[in-house]
């Protein structure tokens, strides 16, 4: 029973539902339980259950003399002595740890998330007393695993049906914790927090070997690995980060080995196009509808060639582009939807066709597109290829349609995003809905170009 006991309070793996009011654990119960304590050791020295004590104390055990009535009301007041003593102490230990429950309860108490009514009740005198009690509460519960704290508010079609979805903030201050993500159902509000803040990371720590393979590290806690995640969407209006996201990925994708092959497309002629002034780039950037569709294209063969290749035969079955040593092709499409509304149906077609084509047989040849955009919008970037984005952010203030288009779910409670770079992400297999989340700090003196120029110099023979 008691093993049974230890069990059920270590595990915080178990849906814990909050109590409102809280029960006080007050001194007085402390004192009692410490007497229940000490009377219980002193009732085992008398029934004979400890011998060596009795021995020592063959005083007390010889002067008294017992019938075996007594010894049996002994040992059953022993009995429930030492079960009510263990609990006491397990309630006082289980309080005292349970700092999420005695928050959410506070957080409660405060919000005034419970009813009351008034009753009247009669004294021995006869006068009427009306007195206010709690006649519902809305309910919580939470479960704690190692990395997170699940907090659950259900949906009982009462007042607090709707109130459940706009707590994110209120259960983030009350638990001092940063909310990850959300689940709304028709039946509940979940919110998930984690233990470990996340931290915003430099941008030379964005590549990590893990187990043999390199790893692309976005933020402390987010991390992914290319040949898995191949293909990403970036949203974000003018300010919210975008370029400094896009260019500190291309610096850490050439520091990759083999080192990445990358393909920019820059229909706005802005910043990415100035790479074509850096050596190795020269061909690899594209500004004009001909040119993009020419290295989409050309992109587009080099896959084929590595399938004919390298993807052949039953020898290449399970195999990716990392198994074979192949560096990771990518296309950098900026300003997507611009270049779709720019040129004529024809080549918008032209195009939209090439990108189906890598979003859907990219992976395992290692080819791979990055997409980025102002505006979410579906007629822009058709569902078929947005299906296949395993990594999609969106960064800076947006509504919740604009989120709800990149991230195809309106459950979420999104807070508003201030910080430079910040923004939502959710990658494939790691996420089950969208998380807060900061691009790479990247310091304002960090030149971009001098940077890739050197990366580019120390590039070994790629494929072409
Ligand atoms: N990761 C970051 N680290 C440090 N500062 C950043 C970061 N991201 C954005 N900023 C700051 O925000 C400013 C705007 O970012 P950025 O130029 O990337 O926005 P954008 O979305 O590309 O806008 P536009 O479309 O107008 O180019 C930068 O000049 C920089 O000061």
């Amino acid at each position: 029973m008691i093993f049974s006991m230890l069990k059920k309070f270590n595990n915080n793996s178990e849906w814990k539902e909050i109590k409102y009011p809280q029960r006080k654990f007050g001194s007085l119960k402390y004192l009692l339980s410490i007497f229940i304590i000490l009377l219980t050791i002193f009732l085992l020295i008398l029934s004979n259950a400890i011998p060596s004590l009795t021995f020592n104390i063959p005083v007390i055990h010889r002067s008294i003399s017992f019938n075996w009535v007594i010894n049996l009301l002994i040992v059953a007041i022993w009995g429930i002595t030492i079960y009510k003593s263990v609990l006491v102490y397990f309630n006082l230990l289980k309080s005292t740890k349970s700092w999420i429950a005695n928050n959410l309860a506070y957080m409660i108490g405060t919000l005034k998330l419970f009813d009351e009514e008034y009753f009247e009740n009669i004294t021995n005198d006869n006068k009427v007393i009306r007195e206010k009690r709690i006649i519902r509460v809305i309910r919580i519960y939470y479960k704690e695993t190692e990395k997170y704290v699940f907090v659950r508010i259900m949906r009982d079609g009462d007042r607090f049906t709707n109130e459940a979805t706009k707590l994110g903030e209120n259960l983030e201050s009350s638990l001092g914790m940063e909310l990850e993500s959300t689940n709304m159902t028709v039946n509940y509000a979940e919110y998930i927090f984690i233990k470990r803040k996340d931290e915003r990371i430099d941008l030379n720590s964005m590549v990590n070997k893990v187990n043999g393979s390199e790893e692309i590290k976005i933020t402390g806690n987010i991390s992914y690995e290319l040949s898995k995640v191949p293909h990403s969407l970036i949203v974000g209006g003018t300010g919210s980060g975008k370029s400094f996201f896009i260019l500190g990925k291309i610096v850490n994708y050439l520091k990759l080995s083999p080192q990445a092959d990358l393909r920019i497309i820059d229909p706005k002629k802005a910043d990415l196009s100035l790479l074509r002034f850096v050596t190795g780039f020269e061909n690899k950037v594209a500004t004009e509808a001909n040119q993009i569709c020419r290295i989409l294209r050309e992109t587009v063969e080099l896959m084929e060639r590595r399938y004919a290749d390298y993807f052949n035969d039953v020898s290449a079955f399970g195999k990716t582009y990392r198994d074979f040593n192949l560096p990771v092709v990518i296309v950098i499409f900026d300003e997507f939807s611009a270049f779709m509304h720019s040129v004529d149906k024809k080549v918008a077609k032209e195009a939209l066709d090439y990108v189906f084509t890598i979003v859907m047989k990219g992976r395992q040849a290692g080819v791979m597109i990055e997409i980025l955009m102002q505006r979410p919008s579906a007629d822009d970037l058709p569902t078929n290829i947005r299906a296949q984005m395993g990594f999609k952010t969106g960064l800076g203030a947006m509504d919740s349609i604009g989120y709800n288009m990149i991230f195809d779910t309106n459950s979420i409670e999104y807070k508003t995003v201030t910080e430079k770079g910040g923004g939502y992400i959710q990658i494939d297999g790691k996420h089950t809905a969208p998380v807060y989340f900061e691009t790479p700090y990247i310091d304002k003196d960090y030149d971009f170009i001098t940077e890739i120029e050197k990366l580019m110099k120390n590039q070994e023979t790629i494929e072409l």
